[in-house]
């Protein structure tokens, strides 16, 4: 992020955040779609939803290089998967293994990350997929945001369609009752919720690039092991000892 591009016409920093997510029978579709009208609220933010492929799974490896190139050219970038069997879906975790290209060279390095997930029990173990994202936005050098709301739905005046009705902060969770279809998708609590997760995303972003610009420093693997090499000959520290 070099320079801040500004948006005349509304006096407000640009920003692009992206919204990348798979969804298998469209319920974390409408969590992503609520997700980017709430960016979209943001005088200066751009949205984009890049949706991940079965198709674009060929052996195990996933590739799209638009999409790819989109996230390279993004602010925030905010994950989502439907929670299967207690993780990520399969399609979702090859695009992750697809990062490690731009993880070798910190492509992604200090842009902004968020998560996302919905499933048809309470709890289903949801929270193990935004740690699951987030692990990977940290291993990625990303600065994670969290839900910034208060919970909801938990005392005896509560309801569905409150607030953060899951209450949860790490990431976005959103649950929806296995036999209806994506059109009755979560509550009307989660999709307000969604929302506001998407504004604050895009708010975050314009303060992230609004200050003061840098460029961080980033080294691949290799690079690292020479800096670490160069050190240890500086103070004569036989590697061995080093690495001890
Ligand atoms: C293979 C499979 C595994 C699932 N595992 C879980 C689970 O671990 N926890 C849960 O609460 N729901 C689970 N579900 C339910 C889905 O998370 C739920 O239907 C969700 O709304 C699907 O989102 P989608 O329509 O975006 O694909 C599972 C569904 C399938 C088909």
């Amino acid at each position: 992020m070099t320079g801040i591009d500004v948006d005349r016409e509304q006096d407000a920093p640009v920003v692009t955040v992206t919204v990348v997510y798979h969804s298998v029978h469209g319920h974390t579709r409408v969590l992503a779609e609520h997700l980017a009208a709430g960016v979209r609220l943001v005088p200066g933010a751009r949205v984009h939803l890049a949706e991940i492929r079965p198709e674009d799974v060929t052996a195990g490896r996933w590739h799209d290089a638009e999409v790819l190139a989109l996230i390279g050219r993004s602010d925030a970038i905010v994950f989502g998967s439907p929670t299967l069997m207690g993780s990520v879906s399969a399609v979702f975790k090859a695009f992750m293994e697809a990062a490690f290209t731009p993880f070798t060279t910190q492509a992604w390095k200090d842009k902004l990350a968020g998560g996302f997930t919905m499933s048809a029990s309470q709890s289903g173990d949801k929270l193990a997929v935004l740690e699951q994202l987030a692990v990977f936005a940290a291993q990625m050098g990303m600065q994670w945001i969290g839900v910034g709301d208060m919970p909801g739905n938990n005392w005896s005046g509560g309801s569905r369609d409150d607030v953060n009705r899951l209450g949860s902060w790490l990431g976005l969770m959103s649950q929806s009752h296995a036999d209806l279809g994506p059109e009755q998708a979560g509550s009307r609590g989660d999709l307000i919720t969604a929302e506001r997760y998407g504004e604050r995303i895009a708010r975050l972003a314009q303060r992230w690039v609004n200050a003061v610009p840098y460029d961080t420093s980033r080294m691949t693997e290799h690079e690292a092991r020479a800096l670490s090499a160069s050190l240890r000959e500086a103070e004569d520290v036989p590697a061995a000892m080093a690495g001890a």
